[in-house]
């Protein structure tokens, strides 16, 4: 049965002093991109002691200045903490944070949490989990939704699922990061599974918002118009609204980028394949992002997915703002 478990939100900033006294867990950031920047810094908001790996130099300095913890490598990080929520990119990286060469599982102690939040296939979620168990530790499938925005402010929305045990260890750290937590199932690779549902929706919308806005400028219309219109019709969708703004200031800063739709469509359509489920829309949009990566915008934000769209002229960097 799914649960929504109600969280405590408080909306506006909250001085991490307010909090730092009551908290004395120790939690580990594995990847400080988009999203785990904004959870990380939550976590600090909230006042949890907030230690963090990242490959990239500047990530960590950020977020040192901001008081958290730099660790050297997954498993310094994994030696200080109870709990560790895994943020990177994808399967692979997820392995090599957790079991490759220092990663997080040579060093955490028998009964810590991971909490796995990259967008992952449910059986890859499924054999984390069967690995932590038998290293002695809990896993907690828990992928996110709601952008960097959500994921900066808190109240991004968490698909949990996981043994009961991993639920209560992690009851604490959510209502921190989180505005929304569902709790789909005792079994991890359930969340995954509804995370896959999402990407689906996400992808096609993301790609329908960028042939609408190509359409109109292509007709001649005035797109901050058509922007005005459609978020105000029943075209609109949370991606339109989203997105759209990105193409109209020509800025195509990766908040989420390109390369995250060719890996999450791919599930979708792996996740298809294998039970013979045809999903049209899903592999027409999946064919628009892989057609974006391979001109050169995979690492571009995934509006760039418009720049597919031959014979118009899109509008320029320095026109508007975000
Ligand atoms: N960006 C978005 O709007 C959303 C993303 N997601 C999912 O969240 C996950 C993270 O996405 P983003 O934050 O956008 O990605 P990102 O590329 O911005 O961040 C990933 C971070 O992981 C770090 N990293 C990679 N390998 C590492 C390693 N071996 N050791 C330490 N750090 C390492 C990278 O340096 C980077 O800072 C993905 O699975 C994505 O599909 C889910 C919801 C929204
Ligand atoms: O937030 C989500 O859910 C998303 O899938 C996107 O924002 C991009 O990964």
């Amino acid at each position: 049965m799914v649960r929504k478990i109600p969280v405590r939100f408080a909306p506006g900033p909250v001085s991490s002093g307010d909090f730092r006294m009551s908290n004395n867990k120790k939690i580990g950031v594995i990847g400080l991109g988009a999203m785990g920047a904004g959870v990380a810094l939550s976590l600090l908001r909230r006042g949890f002691t907030v230690h963090a790996a990242d490959t990239r130099r500047e990530a960590l300095d950020r977020f040192a200045e901001a008081g958290g913890v730099p660790a050297a490598d997954p498993a310094a990080l994994g030696a200080e903490c109870d709990v560790i929520l895994v943020q990177v990119v994808n399967a692979a990286q997820t392995e090599q944070v957790l079991f490759g060469e220092k990663g997080a599982v040579s060093t955490l102690k028998p009964g810590s949490l991971v909490i796995g939040c990259a967008t992952v296939s449910p059986e890859f979620a499924e054999s984390v989990d069967a690995r932590l168990h038998n290293a002695g530790l809990f896993f907690l499938d828990a992928p996110m939704s709601g952008g960097a925005a959500k994921a900066a402010s808190g109240e991004m929305t968490l698909m949990t699922s996981g043994a009961p045990e991993a639920q209560a260890l992690a009851a604490d750290i959510l209502p921190a990061i989180a505005g929304t937590v569902y709790r789909v199932g005792d079994r991890a690779g359930t969340g995954s599974k509804i995370k896959i549902v999402n990407q689906l929706l996400a992808g096609v919308h993301i790609a329908a918002a960028a042939e609408a806005m190509a359409l109109a400028i292509r007709e001649g219309g005035d797109p901050r118009t058509a922007y005005e219109i459609i978020t105000n019709s029943a075209g609109n969708s949370w991606m339109f609204e989203n997105r759209v703004p990105h193409i109209l200031s020509g800025d195509y800063t990766p908040l989420s980028a390109v390369d995250i739709f060719v890996k999450d469509l791919g599930l979708v359509l792996d996740t298809g394949g294998r039970t013979k489920f045809p999903l049209p829309l899903a592999a027409a949009a999946h064919q628009q992002f892989l057609a974006a990566s391979a001109a050169g915008f995979g690492r571009e934000d995934d509006s760039a997915v418009i720049k597919m769209f031959p014979g118009i002229d899109l509008p320029h960097a320095g026109q508007t703002g975000r």
